[in-house]
């Protein structure tokens, strides 16, 4: 079995003001997740906000340094003491999709350019291979490159553009591809396909995901694991069927208590590993 994520004792503290007046934020409070398996899972976190569930994803990410601890992806360090690959071997391992699809775009350059550039310097493609790759990228997230080639993003819907955002993140063919609040912005009528999409991108190309979501309607839907955050701990993880169907923690019961409905429609998946 992979460890397809491990953090142990992952910190982020954040200092604001100055000398003297100094205040510590402490964002990530020994935050330790382990999700071993040997089936790509997909992995929610919850929580309301300010729990620091985007900092958890930037710290995945690299986009910030932990302050202690340290994070592993497919049985490698990638963030904290230790970390192995090159940026070029870590983006192809890890990928983003962010919260606002309209900002991952320039309104003044083709979407098309964006995925190529990905294709060449992250994945390191030739002209030709490129091509297909990008291709095949948009097809996995029902468009294909007729449809985008030339087109500025004031050309889509969001729910299209974040499905172009996907398939960016698809070509440097990554294990994980980490999703902060991917379906906020998003019309609500067109959530559940970007949902449905990673829960197929899962089972049909064998890629592990990071869901960052205020909504626990939808990570119901789709977790493999929930981590429930709260205040930079993580008060609450394990199996989906285990946190959602029989929550220890009080702040899990006030979350799920805050959607009756949903949960009362909620059915785990029989192949969750327990
Ligand atoms: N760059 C920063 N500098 C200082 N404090 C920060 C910074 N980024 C986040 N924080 C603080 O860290 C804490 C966690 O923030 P974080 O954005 O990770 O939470 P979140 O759960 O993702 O919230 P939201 O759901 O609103 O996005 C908050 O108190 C926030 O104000």
């Amino acid at each position: 079995m992979a460890v397809i994520l491990r953090t142990e004792g992952l910190n982020k503290d954040y200092r604001l003001g100055g000398f003297g007046r100094a205040k510590i934020i402490t964002a990530l409070d020994d935050v330790n997740i382990n999700v071993e398996s040997d089936r790509p899972v997909i992995i929610s976190v919850v929580g309301e906000s300010g729990s620091g569930k985007t900092t958890l994803a930037k710290t995945l990410l690299r986009l910030v340094e932990p302050s202690a601890g340290r994070a592993i992806v497919y049985d490698k360090v990638v963030a904290g003491k230790g970390a192995q690959p090159s940026k070029r071997d870590f983006m192809k391992s890890v990928q983003p999709i962010f919260q606002n699809p309209f900002e991952a775009f320039s309104r003044y350059r083709p979407v098309d350019a964006y995925l190529f550039e990905t294709a060449d310097r992250v994945a390191g493609l030739q002209a030709k291979e490129a091509e297909a790759s990008v291709d095949h990228a948009l097809v996995a997230v029902g468009l294909d490159l007729a449809d985008v080639r030339g087109k500025y993003s004031n050309q889509f819907s969001g729910g299209e553009l974040q499905r172009i955002s996907i398939a960016r993140a698809l070509i440097p063919d990554p294990s994980l591809i980490v999703a902060d609040e991917p379906v906020s912005m998003i019309d609500a009528s067109r959530r559940m396909i970007i949902i449905n999409l990673f829960k197929r991108l899962r089972d049909e190309q064998g890629r592990s995901f990071l869901y960052i979501t205020h909504d626990l309607a939808t990570a119901y839907y789709i977790s493999d694991f929930v981590a429930v955050m709260n205040k930079g701990r993580v008060v609450e993880f394990g199996a989906a069927r285990d946190v959602m169907g029989n929550p220890q923690h009080d702040y899990t019961r006030l979350l799920l208590s805050s959607i009756p409905t949903t949960r009362s429609r909620w059915r785990p998946r029989s192949r969750i590993a327990g």
